[in-house]
């Protein structure tokens, strides 16, 4: 039997700053541990252009920070940047082959926000969402997308405590943060089991 090619899931959310980073960042963390983060190609987008290239929000990253999880996000002090002769990729990540090779270097890239693309339909197994609007608004999208292959569902509906809706924390406070971190840390480990 041919080795079991790789997976990939995209984390997605309302601004790709809040609940969709702290999803990626638990999830390859346990792809980590689980030694098998190799397998695996995990990103996170918007829904919306709200936040296009701004870093994970800073209440979300001292949550990972509390609990030990590296989260990758735009260096404060200096301004380091890229960009191109075009503008055929505005606002995508950056190529998943040139991150891997990067990786392998141990050269963690930092995360920024960015929108769903087209391509993400076509490329990932997975796009897992965090609410109802995030759900209909990437159904509406599909819909648009000749060869969607994705698998377009709820991170909550992997969660045992069964809490279905992961609710965007943007106008919260710390113990919101916290919540989501608790929601995503339930529905990552179901997510992974059911997928090794
Ligand atoms: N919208 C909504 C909304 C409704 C209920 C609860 C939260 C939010 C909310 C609001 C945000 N940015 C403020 C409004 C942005 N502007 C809206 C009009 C277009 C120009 C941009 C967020 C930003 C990042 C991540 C999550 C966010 N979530």
């Amino acid at each position: 039997m041919a080795a079991s090619s790789g997976k990939s899931v995209l984390f997605v959310c309302l601004g790709n700053i809040c609940r969709s980073p702290i999803a990626e960042a638990v999830f390859r963390k346990m792809a980590t541990d689980a030694g098998v983060v190799d397998k695996w190609r995990i990103d996170s987008a918007a829904t919306s252009t709200y936040e296009i290239g701004n870093p994970p929000d800073h209440r979300g990253q001292a949550c990972m920070k509390k609990h030990g999880v590296p989260m990758r996000h735009v260096a404060r002090q200096w301004v380091i940047d890229s960009g191109a002769t075009t503008d055929w990729n505005t606002g995508s990540s950056p190529d998943a082959r040139g991150l891997a090779c990067l990786r392998t270097h141990g050269i963690e890239t930092k995360h920024r926000a960015r929108q769903v693309t087209k391509e993400d339909f076509m490329t990932f197994d997975y796009i897992l969402c965090m609410d109802e609007s995030n759900l209909s608004d990437l159904k509406k999208k599909a819909n648009s997308v000749k060869n969607s292959k994705a698998k377009i569902e709820l991170l909550g509906s992997y969660d045992p405590e069964k809490q279905l809706i992961i609710k965007d924390p943007y106008y919260g406070h710390e113990e919101d943060f916290e919540n989501v971190y608790e929601q995503c840390v339930r529905c990552c480990k179901v997510f992974l089991e059911n997928n090794s």
